[in-house]
């Protein structure tokens, strides 16, 4: 998109150049034939409600070993092993980053770590096509990030709607208001405030706060990126934001689980 510089618009056209090697060696027929025999979905959005329904705060815990802005996060890490840690440390979600050429991430990545613990998986990745969503479903993902900044209204709308078909919940994420009203015109109850601004990879809290008031009752929102204190978690429960989306903080300690647990000590 012709406002979309920098570092995303190097992603976004590195991904749709990887999709079309992907379709070349596995066709979306391909993937859709098998999807009959895959794992039934685990409700991610449902999951989610349900623990802040409960009065707690709902963590999705994510796993990278890597990331443009912040380089080597965790260059040995273990899917299986953190997916376990995360699950005993009373995570309610995962994201598993499957980005390859930006984040070292891996499709594999997401199947271990939902095959080691009951938890619903989110699929991060920067999805710009149709295969994709079908693709995440193959690899067992249950819910999918749709990325308003690299999306036009018609693509998001059919992506949204793909997803739905598939039986998969969509998390949008938006970083303005704009964004944002983009995101409400479309049925996905998942809504993703992200404090880093993809475009220059700057951090900062205040873009939750000064959206919050903004997202209607039917719709339930995660604020994503930048969370690395019991402060900062006080802080967005405080504003009435009870789920988080978080991944440096947890990726850069010795014991991910114990700093999970850390995080939401006050709880
Ligand atoms: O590592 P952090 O600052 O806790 O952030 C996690 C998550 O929000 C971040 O990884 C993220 C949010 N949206 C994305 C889109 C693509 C890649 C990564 C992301």
């Amino acid at each position: 998109m012709s406002d979309t510089p920098d570092i995303l618009r190097r992603i976004v056209a590195r991904k749709r150049e990887e999709v079309r090697e992907r379709q070349e060696r596995v066709s979306r027929a391909a993937l859709e034939a098998g999807l009959a025999s895959s794992d039934p979905v685990r409700g991610f959005a449902d999951r989610l409600a349900e623990r802040i329904a409960s009065g707690q705060a709902a963590v999705i815990a994510e796993i990278k070993r890597a990331s443009p802005s912040k380089g080597l996060l965790r260059p040995d890490l273990q899917p299986a092993e953190i997916a376990r840690a995360y699950a005993g440390a009373g995570a309610t979600c995962l994201s598993v980053l499957t980005d390859q050429d930006f984040f070292q991430g891996a499709d594999t990545d997401l199947a271990e770590a939902r095959a080691a613990c009951p938890l619903p998986v989110i699929r991060k990745d920067f999805i710009v096509d149709p295969y994709q969503v079908v693709e995440a479903r193959a690899i067992g993902a249950d819910c999918v990030l749709l990325i308003a900044a690299c999306l036009d209204e018609a693509a998001l709308a059919e992506l949204t709607t793909l997803a739905g078909t598939l039986g998969l919940d969509v998390l949008t994420e938006v970083h303005d208001a704009t964004e944002l009203d983009r995101a409400l015109s479309l049925p996905g109850k998942l809504i993703g405030i992200n404090n880093r601004d993809l475009r220059t990879f700057e951090v900062d809290l205040q873009t939750t706060l000064g959206l919050v008031d903004r997202i209607p009752e039917d719709r339930l929102l995660i604020t994503e990126s930048g969370i690395h204190s019991a402060q900062d978690v006080a802080l967005m429960r405080g504003h009435g934001v009870h789920a988080f989306l978080i991944g440096e903080s947890l990726m850069r300690a010795e014991d991910p689980g114990a700093r999970l647990a850390m995080l939401f000590s006050d709880e």
